[in-house]
């Protein structure tokens, strides 16, 4: 379905409610399927966290999951730990494009027994669930992070927990350190010092608790673009939000002080508040925070002011090739970006091409990073629905703050 995009009367102040981390729902959702004591509130509503559930609770041989990074890198670790299981777990065309060589290697280093159904190197795979004996690893780190987080998660269950030691620089970090602490949340011990990460076997004071999910950052980011490009004065108010938060894209509220948006945070809410317009160009490295890098880019494309993002090594094995896709919608609006395989120049500009259908390439990111441009001229929004891979009513929470949507 593509959609129309249109500015109608934008809310001078106006509030969201936006669904649970997706990254945090899923590492806990597979925590909760290993200490079922675990209560969790807030659950994401997104496609990748009902896939992760379902995974978790089928007792099929076949489990599909789509075009859920985390859920295939972090379910390849848990199958491979249920003793006397065997699955085959596969995805998307383009998941099958998605590299898990790295993780899979690592846990054969433990003695997993995990074989490619069709490519070397990515999915799917078969793997037979074992009692896994030993604990040290060495893998590159540089990948994804997700290998790594995937071997946390389940590393409570070996006998004597994990010892990794990551090579190479470490990559998105925050999401590590986000696995690290909610372990810490539900008892299991782990330290992190320069390249080596240490789990202990076990909980400590295993109880019965719940953990409420904070919300979506990254889906937040689409947001702050909004507010960045609105008019000075304009309010968004979005919960559930904490400012001490485990996930790295809340440096958002910092990044977007650079465009004129404040953050305030009061009562589990962030209200965003345009203050300011500033054409300064913007100088980045995302490696810590890279799924924001495509709002970013829209945004200061709508501001018409230059940026260098770099850091973004990982955007090309994501959900599409992030730096190709957004270097052809740029270039359809008129825009001028260069990009090299891990960072983007985005020259400065003042104008617009009307009515450009933006194509999404299966990337959720895709669509709502483009979406704000809406408020400075109509804007067509190819296979819309793509959305829901994070955040599915994102659409209708557009309408409630003043956007025109014509199917
Ligand atoms: O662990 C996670 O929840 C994620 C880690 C990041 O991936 P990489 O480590 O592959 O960059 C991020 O891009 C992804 O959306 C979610
Ligand atoms: C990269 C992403 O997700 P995943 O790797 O989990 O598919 C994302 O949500 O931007």
């Amino acid at each position: 379905m593509h959609i129309t995009l249109q500015k109608s009367i934008i809310a001078k102040q106006s509030s969201i409610q936006i669904t649970g981390s997706k990254s945090e729902s899923n590492r806990l959702l597979l925590l909760k399927a290993l200490y079922p004591e675990l209560s969790l509130n807030n659950v994401s509503n997104s496609d990748d966290s009902n896939l992760m559930t379902h995974a978790l609770t089928t007792d099929s041989g076949l489990v599909d999951i789509n075009h859920a990074g985390t859920a295939m890198r972090f379910l390849t670790a848990y199958f491979s730990v249920q003793e006397g299981r065997e699955v085959t777990l596969t995805g998307s065309k383009r998941m099958k494009e998605r590299p898990i060589k790295v993780l899979v290697e690592a846990l054969r280093e433990l003695g997993a027994d995990i074989s490619y159904v069709e490519n070397e190197g990515f999915p799917p795979i078969k793997i037979k669930g074992k009692r896994l004996t030993k604990h040290k690893v060495a893998l590159k780190a540089n990948v994804s992070s997700q290998y790594i987080s995937a071997l946390l998660l389940i590393a409570s269950k070996l006998e004597n927990g994990i010892e990794l030691t990551l090579e190479g620089e470490i990559t998105s970090v925050p999401y590590i350190k986000m696995t690290l602490s909610l372990l810490e949340e539900i008892g299991i011990e782990s330290s992190f010092n320069g390249n080596i990460i240490t789990v202990k076997p076990g909980v400590k004071n295993q109880q019965p608790k719940t953990l409420t999910v904070e919300s979506d950052w990254s889906s937040a980011s689409y947001y702050y673009s909004i507010a960045a490009i609105s008019e000075i004065g304009t309010e968004i108010t979005l919960s559930s939000y904490k400012e001490n938060s485990l996930q790295g894209d809340s440096v958002l509220a910092d990044i977007y002080k650079h465009f004129g948006v404040s953050s305030v945070f009061n009562n589990n809410s962030v209200t965003l508040k345009k203050e300011f317009s500033n054409v300064e160009p913007l100088t980045l490295n995302l490696k810590n925070a890279p799924d924001i890098a495509q709002t970013i880019t829209v945004t200061c494309f709508a501001l018409g002011i230059p940026c260098d993002l770099t850091g973004l090594h990982t955007l090309k094995i994501k959900e599409t090739d992030r730096l190709v896709a957004l270097k052809n919608e740029i270039e359809k609006l008129g825009g001028n970006i260069e990009i090299t395989d891990k960072s983007l120049h985005l020259s400065a500009s003042n104008t617009i091409k009307e009515m450009v259908s933006i194509e999404t390439y299966h990337d959720h990111r895709m669509g709502m990073a483009f979406a704000p441009l809406a408020l400075k001229t109509p804007i067509i929004i190819e296979d819309a629905m793509v959305v829901s891979k994070s955040y599915p009513t994102f659409w209708n929470d557009l309408e409630s703050i003043g956007f025109k949507i014509t199917k």
